[in-house]
């Protein structure tokens, strides 16, 4: 049975009505999967059979990378709008993409050094540290290093300037200082902040807004050490000691990245508690 453009049937004795507004829109048009599965060209000739999982695992961290991008200047925005609880909110979304992202490095490690190294050698001087929005992360996280921008090879205008912008723009920490002056706190030197956060830690039945905003900011913080503390063993793994494709020292210099933190406010706090 039809109705108009759309199209009726029964599903376990209920009658259903899809597409009633054109019925145009498909499943593949929708998401645009033509143009998402033909994105995965290989290297590598003859093809090395582990390449095609090299390549999906890298193109599924940069969509999630761009949904946390989403997640994170939603959160800022919401911190510098007073909404604090849609902020801590869509923190909660980025753990749970983070920890997803952490995982996955167990995918990749089914793949042996030997079979990466079938089509390692066609990858340089490509390499993860030329991952834009990687870097947008850390700039909006609050780790804004003007360095990386310079260091960067064969950026795009459009890329330079998302960086800029990312550069230029308030990060989640500057957003919550806001959040902090407006709970009535000077945020002026890094003491009154410190201080601050001391109050609020020490009275959390009135602070409990700031404090749960606070614990997700420590959260995503934890989440993006952990996923470089487990890319570099991965790295270990698979290349040893080897130099990077993108001319680092390699894993030396990943380690070198590990004590990274963007909040050292919030974890020198723990030692205050
Ligand atoms: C076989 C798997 C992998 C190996 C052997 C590897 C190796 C490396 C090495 C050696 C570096 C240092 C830069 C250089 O190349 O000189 C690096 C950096 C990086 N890699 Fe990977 N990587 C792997 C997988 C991944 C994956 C799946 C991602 C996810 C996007 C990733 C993201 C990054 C990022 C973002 C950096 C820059 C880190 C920073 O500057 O702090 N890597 N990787
Ligand atoms: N840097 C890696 C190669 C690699 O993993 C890679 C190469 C191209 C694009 C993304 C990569 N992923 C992370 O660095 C290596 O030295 O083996």
């Amino acid at each position: 049975m039809s109705t108009g453009d759309g199209v009726a049937g029964q599903w376990g004795g209920v009658d259903i009505h899809f597409g009633e507004e054109g019925g145009r829109l498909t499943y593949g048009s929708y998401l645009r999967l033509s143009q998402l599965l033909d994105q995965q060209r290989l290297e590598s000739d003859p093809p090395a059979h582990d390449e095609l999982l090299f390549i999906t695992i890298h193109q599924v961290y940069e969509l999630w990378f761009k949904q946390v991008l989403h997640e994170l200047t939603g959160s800022r925005d919401a911190m510098l709008s007073g909404e604090l609880w849609l902020a801590e909110h869509l923190l909660r979304r980025v753990h749970t993409i983070e920890r997803t992202l952490t995982q996955q490095i167990d995918i990749l490690e089914t793949m042996t050094p030997q079979d990466f190294g079938e089509f390692r050698h066609r990858l340089s001087p490509a390499s993860g540290f030329q991952s834009v929005q990687y870097r947008e992360i850390e700039f909006l996280s609050g780790a804004k290093d003007p360095s990386f921008v310079k260091r960067f090879r064969g950026l795009t205008d459009a890329e330079k300037a998302r960086l800029g912008r990312r550069l230029a723009d308030p990060t989640l920490w500057d957003a919550f200082l806001v959040v902090l002056e407006k709970a009535g706190f000077a945020t002026d030197s890094e003491d009154a902040v410190r201080d601050a956060l001391r109050k609020v830690a020490g009275d959390r039945a009135h602070y409990a807004a700031v404090w749960e905003l606070a614990e997700a900011l420590l959260q995503h913080d934890e989440l993006a050490a952990a996923w470089r503390a487990r890319h570099v063993v991965m790295v270990e793994r698979m290349i040893g000691t080897k130099p990077g494709t993108g001319g680092s020292s390699g894993a030396g210099y990943l380690r070198s990245r590990l004590d990274l933190r963007y909040y050292p406010l919030l974890w020198d706090l723990r030692s205050s508690l």
